[in-house]
């Protein structure tokens, strides 16, 4: 996939582009709507004979259009949603700079400039997506705007549990701890990347080493607690089990920030300073303050018992 950062206003010319048909959109989390959104394009570009493009926004618009109300963190940063986009076999990604500039272009003007200009044959994008200035443009009164020059296709709403499936709803469930019933809005497990860094070393005399992990974007951390996770290091996949927290046990001032530690069943090696990704499968219980280490460590053996029942629960679930 070849991905091309645009700012407003370019000078691109239409004979740059390959034809393609376009899927648009913000796409954080790349959750099953968008999927449903880009693999229709896909599928009707493989149709037609002509490449897959996506068109995103970078910021969020809302860092434009309704200032302070905008996510801070993401389900997934750029890196990973351009990974993520990549695997559903888009062969090129524009990410258009949302400037005030761009955001004020007129529903005409945002077609002359970044859909005829691109050669984009036929666009497609969710029932309620909107652009232009005032958001004037929908994906109903597209072909008036285009005036026919261009096809367009509205991927109908997906709903779970009578609810749209979205990305502020994800991020919801995210910060509730729903680690659970995100995957289910994903189709895949919720996942953050980071590096391994150095601890107060407590965890190996506790029978129990984690990696602590530095988280290498802006990712939601899920709220305090413990979680069965999987985590992947050099290629290879572990289960564990995960403590976001301040750990009130050992601290009575709480840090500024959560720490976020993993230990992997099964896994006996030095690995600071390496990439880790860990995915989130599932909320197991709170973080609590215990009287002593003996009674912490009691407790991590019975989430330890908990992730593992969890894991071999869902193999069987799976057969
Ligand atoms: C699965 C798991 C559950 C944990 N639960 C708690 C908890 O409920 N309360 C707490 O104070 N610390 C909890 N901890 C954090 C431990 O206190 C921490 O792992 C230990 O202090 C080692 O820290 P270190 O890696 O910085 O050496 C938990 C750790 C793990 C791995
Ligand atoms: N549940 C869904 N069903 C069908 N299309 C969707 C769905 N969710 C989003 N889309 C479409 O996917 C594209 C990207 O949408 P967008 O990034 O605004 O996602 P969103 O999940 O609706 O986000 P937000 O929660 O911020 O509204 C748009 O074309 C949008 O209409």
């Amino acid at each position: 996939m070849k991905t091309i950062h645009i700012s407003h206003p370019h000078n691109l010319k239409r004979e740059d582009f390959p034809k393609s048909v376009m899927a648009l959109g913000f796409f954080d989390g790349i959750h099953l709507g968008h999927q449903e959104v880009i693999r229709t394009a896909k599928n009707t570009a493989d149709q037609a004979g002509v490449k897959t493009s996506v068109m995103t926004f970078y910021p969020h618009p809302s860092a434009i259009l309704k200032k302070g109300c905008e996510p801070k963190e993401w389900i997934t940063p750029l890196d990973d949603k351009m990974k993520i986009i990549e695997s559903l076999e888009a062969d090129f990604l524009y990410i258009v700079d949302f400037s005030p500039q761009f955001a004020s272009l007129s529903p005409e003007e945002f077609i002359e400039q970044y859909i005829i200009e691109f050669n984009v044959c036929h666009i497609v994008a969710g029932f309620d997506f909107t652009f232009g200035k005032f958001g004037k443009g929908t994906i109903e009164n597209f072909q008036e705007y285009a005036k026919g020059r261009v096809n367009s296709t509205a991927v109908a709403k997906l709903s779970k549990q009578d609810q749209k499936v979205s990305s502020t709803r994800i991020r919801g469930l995210l910060r509730e701890g729903d680690v659970a019933y995100v995957a289910q809005l994903l189709g895949r497990p919720y996942d953050v990347k980071g590096i391994v860094i150095e601890g107060d070393k407590r965890g190996r005399r506790m029978g129990f080493p984690t990696a602590n992990i530095g988280l290498s974007d802006l990712y939601i951390i899920p709220p305090t607690g413990v979680y069965a996770v999987k985590a992947e290091i050099e290629g290879a996949s572990f289960n564990g089990i995960c403590n976001v927290g301040y750990r009130p046990t050992f601290y009575q001032k709480r840090p500024d920030q959560p720490s976020i530690e993993v230990n992997l069943f099964d896994f006996d090696e030095e690995i600071y300073g390496k990439q880790i990704r860990v995915e989130w499968h599932k909320r197991l219980r709170n973080e609590k303050k215990f009287d002593n280490m003996n009674d912490l460590i009691e407790q991590i053996t019975k989430d330890k018992h908990a992730a593992i029942r969890f894991f071999k629960e869902r193999k069987l679930a799976e057969i």
